[in-house]
């Protein structure tokens, strides 16, 4: 029974930041598991329309005073809908408070079944599903599921025969979103291969892998397109002959998917050789996500990462000699997260009322109001309706919605001294810089700030030229941006980088709801012409919003903005 307890209490709580996922992994004192719990939550949330429909109609919840509407729709869900019932023993009281209605609540939800015309359970979850996303706008546009191959532990060719056998390979992204034909019977599973980045795929929304042996062995990785550029912007296309050299960075780098992708990188590189490939220091400031950290990377088998657990990036000392041979720096440090897609991805439920007045007549005992004890405080009567949205690029941080602009200045500050940071290492000669974030200031004005910084310049740092850049981004066409202003009618962050059009073009963005079905993401790669002999990429006057210099705050801030997102689902 804790599992729905849990499951309520996870959805009464107010928002932490972190994807819904990873709020249940994070959260402490649940009794039930987490992965049970998620299960539960995300496929009530697929029929709650339905379930509201059968328990408003059964009445059950002016009998039943013990069930809140949340607490009733989980349970009726399981009666209904798993295929073991609810999850408690056959004597527990509230199993028996649900059960003793089941047959009116059968009832209810056949007529429902057969009110839309559907004569299996398959095809009314298609219908309602596609209720669902006419209701809720999305039925456009639905965004796939990325999943990229680990190399360390298999190959692109070796999960084609396997995993992904029975997959149909398409030829674009959009034969991969559900049409109104394949909604109403079993999809089809259909996969793309990515043409910018080596060894990834895409499968349709709604693939789900965690019970795969590929997922639970560390073979594949549910990473975000657009997560996967920064790795690659830093070690490109080498191969065996001409394989990274240098030991490698990764700032900050919980839950891990961007580390995990450089040691992937650094497998194939030095696959058929004898040599050992380099190392692949990677931390974290917050001890709590660095355990993720630990875990994804052991689960990668990515043994050439070592994780340095609760490390400030910034209090690391560049000159230390651990870190005399890298060469190669990644950071993607806390952003406002304003590029996430599914930026609340916590289930909204339609609920049932409670007490409906319809009921029939009472066969238990009466009971007396404040029975609810257990529900927790706060929960709505009606939340808005919404199905699970495409999960957001797991790694990163769900905003709170709200832009804030002395917040993110704040941000912008502490980014770019991070990347500063980055281009201290005396041997460091490539240093990519990306965010989640779509707003100029953490992004192009971050770029021009660190241009204009006298180790930038000292050290003859520039950015990677387009023309420089792996040929799968180089052939990337979404670049960098001079301006940003609201859209009209609404407010938020404006402002213009005075960057030249070539050092725009070296930026790689992406935007939420483009056809190329990724979140807003950014990155730059900077690299070093030690001997200054290289043309720089010509940075004009920054503009000044984006040049104050500011003290670094405490990582506090940083946190507070930064934290959690956790695992890949
Ligand atoms: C956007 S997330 C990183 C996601 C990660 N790169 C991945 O791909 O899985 C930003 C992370 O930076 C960490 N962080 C922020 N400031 C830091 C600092 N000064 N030193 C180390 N880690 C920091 C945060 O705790 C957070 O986990």
């Amino acid at each position: 029974m804790s599992l729905y307890f849990d499951a309520v209490a996870i959805l009464n709580a107010p928002s932490s930041g972190g994807s819904f996922k990873s709020r249940i992994y994070s959260a402490r004192n649940l009794r039930a598991s987490p992965a049970q719990i998620y299960a539960l939550v995300t496929e009530a949330a697929k029929w709650d329309t339905v379930l509201t429909e059968v328990i408003d109609k059964s009445g059950i919840l002016a009998l039943e005073r013990k069930l809140s509407p949340l607490l009733a729709l989980l349970l009726v869900h399981d009666h209904l809908l798993a295929k073991k019932g609810i999850a408690a023993p056959a004597t527990h009281t509230l199993r028996q408070t649900v059960e003793r209605h089941k047959v009116r609540l059968h009832a209810e939800f056949t007529k429902a079944r057969v009110r839309r015309g559907c004569a299996t359970v398959e095809q009314f979850k298609a219908t309602i599903l596609r209720e669902k996303r006419l209701a809720d706008g999305t039925s456009h546009f639905i965004y796939p599921r990325w999943v990229r191959i680990n190399n360390i532990r298999t190959t692109l060719e070796e999960q084609l025969n396997t995993t992904f056998k029975s997959y149909r390979r398409v030829e674009s992204l959009a034969e991969l979103a559900p049409d109104d034909e394949l909604e109403t019977r079993k999809p089809e599973p259909r996969l793309f291969i990515d043409p910018h980045i080596p060894d990834l795929v895409a499968v349709p929304f709604g693939a789900d892998f965690t019970s795969s042996s590929a997922y639970k062995n560390g073979e594949i990785i549910l990473q975000d397109k657009a997560s996967c550029f920064p790795a690659y912007l830093l070690l490109g296309d080498r191969g065996p002959k001409d394989a990274w050299e240098g030991d490698l960075v990764d700032g900050c780098a919980a839950p891990g998917n961007k580390t995990t992708h450089l040691a992937s990188l650094i497998a194939k590189q030095y696959k058929e050789t004898t040599k050992s490939g380099p190392k692949i220091f990677s931390m974290d400031a917050s001890t709590m996500r660095s355990k993720t950290l630990q875990k994804m990377v052991g689960l990668a088998g990515a043994d050439s990462v070592t994780v340095l657990q609760g490390q400030d990036f910034l209090a690391l000392d560049p000159e230390d000699e651990r870190f005399e041979n890298v060469t190669g720096l990644l950071l993607d440090p806390s952003c406002s997260g304003s590029g996430i897609i599914g930026r609340d991805d916590v289930p909204h439920f339609t609920l049932p009322t409670a007490g409906a007045p319809k009921a029939p007549k009472s066969h238990g005992k009466k009971r007396k109001r404040n029975e609810t004890a257990d529900e927790p405080e706060g929960e709505q009567s009606k939340a808005t309706m919404g199905t699970p949205q495409a999960a957001p690029t797991d790694e990163n941080d769900i905003p709170d919605g709200t832009i804030d602009p002395e917040r993110l200045s704040k941000l912008a500050s502490i980014q770019a001294r991070i990347v500063e940071h980055a281009l201290s290492f005396p041997n460091a000669t490539h240093v990519t810089y990306s965010t989640c974030s779509i707003h100029l200031i953490e992004n192009e004005g971050v770029v021009a700030r660190i241009l204009s910084t006298r180790v930038a310049q000292e050290r003859g740092w520039r950015l990677l030229r387009r023309d420089e850049q792996p040929d799968g981004l180089r052939r990337w066409k979404k670049r960098g941006v001079r301006e940003e202003q609201p859209a009209e009618g609404e407010t938020g962050p404006s402002g213009t980088v005075d960057l030249s059009d070539e050092a725009l073009e070296a930026c790689i963005r992406s935007w939420q709801g483009d056809a190329e079905g990724l979140g807003g993401f950014f990155v730059a790669g900077f690299i070093r012409d030690p001997d200054h002999a290289t043309p720089a990429v010509s940075v004009k006057k920054d503009h000044k919003s984006h040049q104050q210099p500011e003290e670094h705050d405490t990582s506090e801030d940083d946190q507070e903005v930064s934290d959690w997102d956790g695992f890949s689902d």
